[in-house]
């Protein structure tokens, strides 16, 4: 159906018809912009003004101090973990809402490689999985842990998914993955990768980074055993809000994380000290927390309580199609290159086009309010997020995608800015 839109008013019917298109208010998006960058940060829920109003003014400016217990401040983490528990198919005491995603990948990758320290094999087993294009972030913290420890862990990098599986073997610690590639937008298969690395004792680490409120995901279906992800982009919580962390119920006894701060003690205000880790997810807490930027990611949550990840993964599919085939109609001869696959089981919610002038082109589109972003090398990323992107975005996106390519309407030799 959607390969035969080729106008801008049948968007417009495909809008009108769209049960999800109210939820669009709910988001404060400046006029004349067309945002496709909600996979890197996601757009402002109105209702988060009102929110830091309150937290700001009331719970720190009026309660002060007594806010840790009457604005529950102290239990944020773990209250906030169990509004988006559902979204990534986890229960209750499962996830907290806390630190970011690079630290919370040390947390459960420490965790991981002391589990698997205490096995018979320990010897034998000291690599950990990952992919080449993994975001950066992942294959750092990685290393930084493997140096750091300094008992012969090893970093194997893959080069593509279809090599995982003789990658993976008795030798495999950690198997770590992101969900949805960052550049690429490649969703990989969840429960099958998983399964496949258990059956050989690897244990499997989940970046939901570019997946969490943009698919649905069902880690308890998959078996997996520890997940984190970003609350700032498709869940909508602001920039730098805090990330999730969330572990198998099964691992929750041996859990044992290095960064021991007293969030994780079993009884904190006894002021021990010696540490003795609480039960249950808590232990994947360290710190104090930023209360005014973690009270913000409640504004985005209560917008998924609205609807379901079926019905968001629905309407993402159709966007990310319409997209895709606008491009190759309308774009047609001008050296584009699909990144993404076309495949809907290897799809996450973000299109990518490769062109050798991607940057300069990426600004032009920028420059008329269409924005996306760009990633090495010569990828232009277009993000598509359902609560709030509507088809004529993606109308209006193209059509100045094909006025920018037809006029040569972008520096060649763009001068980089420092985030791109
Ligand atoms: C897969 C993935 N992991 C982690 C991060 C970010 O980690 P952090 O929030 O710690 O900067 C990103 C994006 O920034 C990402 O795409
Ligand atoms: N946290 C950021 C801060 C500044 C600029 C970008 C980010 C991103 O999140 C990038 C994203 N993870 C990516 O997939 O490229």
């Amino acid at each position: 159906m959607i390969k035969h839109i080729n106008t801008r008013a049948a968007c417009e019917t495909l809008d009108a018809n769209d049960p999800l298109a109210p939820l669009r208010a709910q988001f404060a998006l400046p006029p004349g912009v067309v945002y496709l960058d909600g996979n890197s940060l996601g757009a402002r829920p109105k209702a988060a003004l009102q929110r830091a109003q309150k937290v700001i003014e009331e719970e720190w400016g009026n309660d002060l101090i007594r806010s840790w217990n009457k604005a529950g401040w102290f239990d944020l983490p773990a209250r906030l973990g169990n509004k988006l528990a559902p979204l990534i198919g986890a229960g209750d005491n499962e996830v907290v809402i806390t630190d970011s995603t690079s630290i919370n990948l040390f947390k459960m990758l420490a965790a991981a490689l002391q589990m698997q320290a205490s096995q018979p094999d320990s010897a034998t087993r000291k690599v950990i999985v990952t992919e080449r294009d993994n975001f950066p972030t992942d294959i750092y913290m990685a290393q930084g842990l493997a140096e750091w420890l300094d008992r012969g862990y090893r970093i194997r990098l893959v080069d593509s998914p279809q090599e995982l599986s003789s990658a993976v073997n008795a030798e495999t610690a950690v198997l770590m993955l992101t969900h949805v590639n960052y550049r690429s937008g490649h969703l990989h298969d969840m429960q099958a990768v998983t399964a496949a690395a258990q059956a050989h004792g690897a244990l499997v680490l989940w970046d939901l980074a570019h997946s969490a409120g943009a698919l649905p995901i069902d880690l308890h279906a998959a078996n997996a055993d520890f997940a984190v992800g970003c609350t700032y982009k498709y869940m909508n919580g602001g920039p730098g809000a805090p990330a999730f962390a969330w572990i198998a119920p099964r691992h929750h006894a041996q859990f044992r994380q290095p960064l021991s701060g007293w969030w994780g003690h079993r009884a904190p205000f006894t002021m021990q000290p010696d540490f003795a880790p609480t039960d249950g997810i808590r232990r994947a807490l360290c710190g104090t927390q930023p209360i005014v930027s973690l009270a913000m990611v409640e504004s985005g949550l209560d917008i998924f309580a609205q609807t379901d990840m079926q019905a968001l993964r629905t309407k993402s599919l159709a966007l990310t199609d319409l997209f895709i085939a606008l491009v190759e109609s309308r774009c047609a001869g001008q050296q584009l290159t699909l990144v993404t696959p076309r495949d809907h089981a290897q799809r996450g919610s973000h299109v990518s086009f490769a062109h050798a002038h991607g940057y300069g082109i990426m600004r032009a589109l920028i420059a008329r309010g269409v924005i996306g972003d760009y990633r090495e090398p010569q990828v232009m990323r277009f993000g598509f997020t359902p609560l709030y992107t509507r088809f004529i975005d993606v109308w209006d996106a193209v059509e100045s995608l094909r006025q920018i390519l037809v006029d040569t309407d972008y520096e060649i030799s763009a001068q980089q800015e420092a985030v791109t």
